[in-house]
């Protein structure tokens, strides 16, 4: 059901905005009234209280803090054809965003200060969520030398989050002085976790039944899995923090859980895409799931979900990959890897983990962890009175079938085109401004 919005005339509270009727994080129902950017009141509000508040009638929608994405890729400076800070954040908005963490494999990388200052004022410019800079954690994305992190951190930009991604950190010695050097400053690095040389350099798919049948040429999960393996052992005798980037296996799972265990300081992500598709989609050599890591096979999907549901994964991140027909459009083995997931990732969270999978859980991995994790002062709150209001408003009961057509993205690699998912996010609110009503850009 949509909610219509309507405007109240007087103005005896400016720059105010009432949301009525929400289901807070899917619990009690209540108003929201925002005053300055701010959450001013929640509960029963006397429309006096608030007389000249926009006002959105949110019966029947659940209210969630903004959703923050530890993994987004916003192609500039460098493949503006593909996306923008300004196409990204529209469709980070779009999909319930207020906050989204910049990969930093552009052109050039994000590999010293200046490159994260630019991308961080790119981003205040768009104004329509937090863009935060991921940094390098070598130069180019090389591998070989450390960039500059502690001058990224003492930035404009603040860069707390690094990250290779796209590429791992595969030698052990350079892993371990980056763990070593975050530490001081409370930074963490976000690992792709990939042996270069178990994965090998012409491989697009997951090595298994279904890329023999193909002939395809594929890499195994222990390619991901001995780089988790080694990196929780670099975490421990550094006492650093690693995050895992979207963890793809249940062999992954199992080290992570091991490593939680022992008090090890590490945190993981998953992607939407590897928590509904699996590999057998190749079957018709559709590029659009060519993704990296590759889609996996149903016992390892089983084995996300249960990790994301029991705390072992602690967000979903969306690994939101643009790119342009020119590089996506080719045969299997030659197409670019990555698939769009800013505008559907909430629904497709639904949709792959089902009502047991509470609202409330949706706002912990989708919000609450992943501002935790990047350090985020401000994103991932919980709808208190104090708290800076970022929000998104969603209808619980839509059915939507996606169409890539409707993406406000610059790219069209969207594997979700033409499937059905469920609940749709209407609203959002990005610092008590409203940037999307009724699932459009305002
Ligand atoms: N996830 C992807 O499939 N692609 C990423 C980088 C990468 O991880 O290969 C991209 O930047 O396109």
């Amino acid at each position: 059901m949509s909610a219509p919005l309507t405007d109240t005339t007087s103005a005896n509270t400016p720059n105010a905005l009432l949301i009525t009727g929400a289901s807070i994080l899917g619990g009690d129902v209540a108003d929201v009234l925002v005053v300055d950017g701010v959450i001013a009141a929640v509960g029963e509000i006397p429309a006096d209280a608030a007389a000249g508040a926009e006002v959105i009638d949110a019966a029947g929608l659940v209210a969630l803090p903004g959703l923050v994405d530890l993994h987004t890729h916003l192609r500039e400076p460098g493949r503006e054809d593909a996306e923008t800070v300004v196409t990204g954040s529209r469709a980070a908005a779009v999909g319930g965003y207020t906050a989204v963490l910049a990969m930093a494999n552009t052109n050039p990388v994000t590999d010293t200060a200046e490159a994260a200052e630019r991308v961080f004022d790119l981003g205040v410019k768009a104004g329509l969520v937090q863009v935060q800079p991921v940094g390098a954690v070598t130069k180019g994305l090389a591998g070989e030398e450390l960039a500059e992190l502690g001058l990224m951190h003492r930035s404009r930009a603040g860069v707390t989050v690094f990250s290779d991604d796209g590429k791992c950190v595969h030698d052990s010695r350079v892993m371990r002085r980056a763990l070593e050097y975050v530490k001081a400053f409370g930074g963490v690095i976000s690992q792709h976790s990939q042996d270069p040389h178990l994965a090998g350099s012409t491989s697009c798919c997951h090595e298994g039944e279904v890329s023999g049948r193909l002939g395809l040429p594929g890499w195994p999960g222990v390619a991901e899995e001995v780089i988790v393996a080694r990196d929780v052992m670099l975490a421990r005798h550094t006492n650093s923090r690693l995050h895992v980037a979207h963890v793809s296996t249940a062999g992954s799972v199992e080290i992570i859980r091991w490593a939680k265990s022992l008090g090890i300081d590490v945190t993981a992500e998953v992607t939407p895409h590897h928590l509904l598709l699996t590999t057998d989609l190749l079957e018709g050599y559709d590029p659009v799931y060519k993704v990296n890591p590759p889609l996996r096979p149903a016992e390892d999907v089983l084995a996300l979900r249960a990790a994301l549901a029991d705390g072992t994964i602690d967000a979903v991140a969306t690994d939101h990959a643009p790119h342009a027909r020119h590089d996506k459009e080719h045969a299997f083995v030659d197409a670019a890897f990555g698939m769009l997931g800013l505008e559907t990732a909430l629904a497709v969270v639904r949709t792959a983990m089902g009502d047991d999978f509470t609202w409330a859980d949706i706002a912990r991995v989708m919000s609450q962890n992943p501002a935790k994790i990047a350090g985020l002062a401000g994103q991932g709150g919980t709808l208190a009175v104090g708290e800076p209001a970022h929000l998104t408003l969603v209808d619980p009961e839509a059915e939507v079938t996606v169409d890539r057509a409707d993406s406000v993205s610059l790219s069209r690699n969207n594997p979700w085109h033409g499937r059905s998912v469920v609940s749709r996010v209407l609203h959002t609110i990005y610092n008590g401004t409203v940037t999307v009503r009724d699932g459009k850009l305002d």
